[in-house]
């Protein structure tokens, strides 16, 4: 169980991280998501043991992240993750594997396995002849060597292409299902959506919302009504030779159907659309977290 509470890192004098409270579950896949800037790498390096709170705390059951058992437990993939070019993947691997004390035999066999579930073929070959995918792989591969209860993932699929991002986010979803917590940061909020069970959002320094994403969208997301009429009404806009309107309700809808009626048309069409993630993401960000003061534009799916 890792537990967040109040948690506070300054830079200098600068704030990148305000009273930021939240936990996450034994097995439980959390994600953090928020422009740049908001504070996430700072939170996943409090989280990792790497940076020490000004304020607050960071526990991992029980234990402050930046103790030594804590350590030993956890995994952290950075956002960029320098690697020795010179050295082959196994041997990097081994590397990382001696420093946290793993046997050697014990070390192989993970790292056999590891490469095995990354279908990472290229053991032997030196890292700086590797693509950008399969290097992330390796990196990926180091954060398991110590066999972590705990993975602290930061952006993990930044920079690939969408065949390997989807690999990876897949094996988050596997390393989940293995037992392991996990939580990761994210800009694209579609992976967030594929395997997080909660998310916290957040923006300068703050998280503005947490919760079950489903929660989040009833909470914060309307669905709305784009009403398209054969005549023009107040508010519309024109479109492809009709008008369009958009309404937060079904009385709202009626009201454009009589509105076209009085002016000598009729509703032509109603398309209902859902709230997206990217719309959801933007109101909550703009808003604060204060759902009052959402912004109304509209999103379209
Ligand atoms: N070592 C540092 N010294 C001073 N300011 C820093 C340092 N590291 C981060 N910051 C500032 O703290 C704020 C939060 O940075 P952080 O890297 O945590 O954000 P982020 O959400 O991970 O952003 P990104 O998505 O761009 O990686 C930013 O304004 C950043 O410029």
């Amino acid at each position: 169980m890792i537990d967040v509470r109040n948690l506070r890192k300054e830079y200098g004098g600068f704030v990148a991280v305000e009273d930021s409270t939240f936990s996450v579950a034994d097995g439980e896949v959390f994600g953090i998501i928020g422009p740049n800037g908001a504070g996430k790498t700072t939170t996943l390096k409090t989280l990792a043991g790497l940076l020490e709170p000004t304020a607050g705390s960071v526990e991992i059951d029980g234990r402050a992240a930046d103790s030594r058992e804590t350590r030993r437990l956890l995994g952290f993939l950075p956002e960029e993750s320098p690697l020795y070019e010179e050295m082959t993947a196994l041997s990097y691997l081994r590397f990382f594997a001696d420093l946290y004390d793993v046997p050697r035999d014990v070390a192989d066999e993970r790292i056999a396995d590891a490469l095995e579930q990354l279908e990472l073929d290229h053991r032997d070959r030196a890292i700086g002849d590797m693509s950008k995918g399969m290097k992330r792989k390796v990196a990926i591969a180091r954060s398991l060597v110590n066999d972590p209860d705990v993975l602290v993932y930061d952006e993990p699929a930044s920079g690939l292409d969408p065949l390997t991002t989807n690999y990876v986010i897949e094996f988050t979803k596997e390393l989940a299902a293995e037992g392991r917590t996990v939580v990761f940061s994210a800009h694209n909020l579609y992976h967030v959506e594929e395997v997080c069970d909660r998310v916290a959002i957040m923006n300068e320094g703050r998280i503005v919302a947490q919760g079950p994403l489903e929660e989040l969208r009833d909470q914060y997301g309307r669905t709305e009504y784009h009403v398209f009429t054969t005549v023009e009404v107040p508010g519309a806009v024109a479109e492809d030779g009709r008008y369009r309107q958009i309404v937060e309700t079904m009385d709202g809808v009626e009201r454009v159907r009589e509105a076209a009626r009085e002016n000598g048309g009729k509703l032509d069409d109603l398309r209902t659309v859902e709230p997206t993630l990217e719309g959801l993401f933007l109101d909550i960000a703009e808003s604060g977290g204060r759902d009052e003061e959402r912004s109304a534009d509209p999103t379209e799916v």
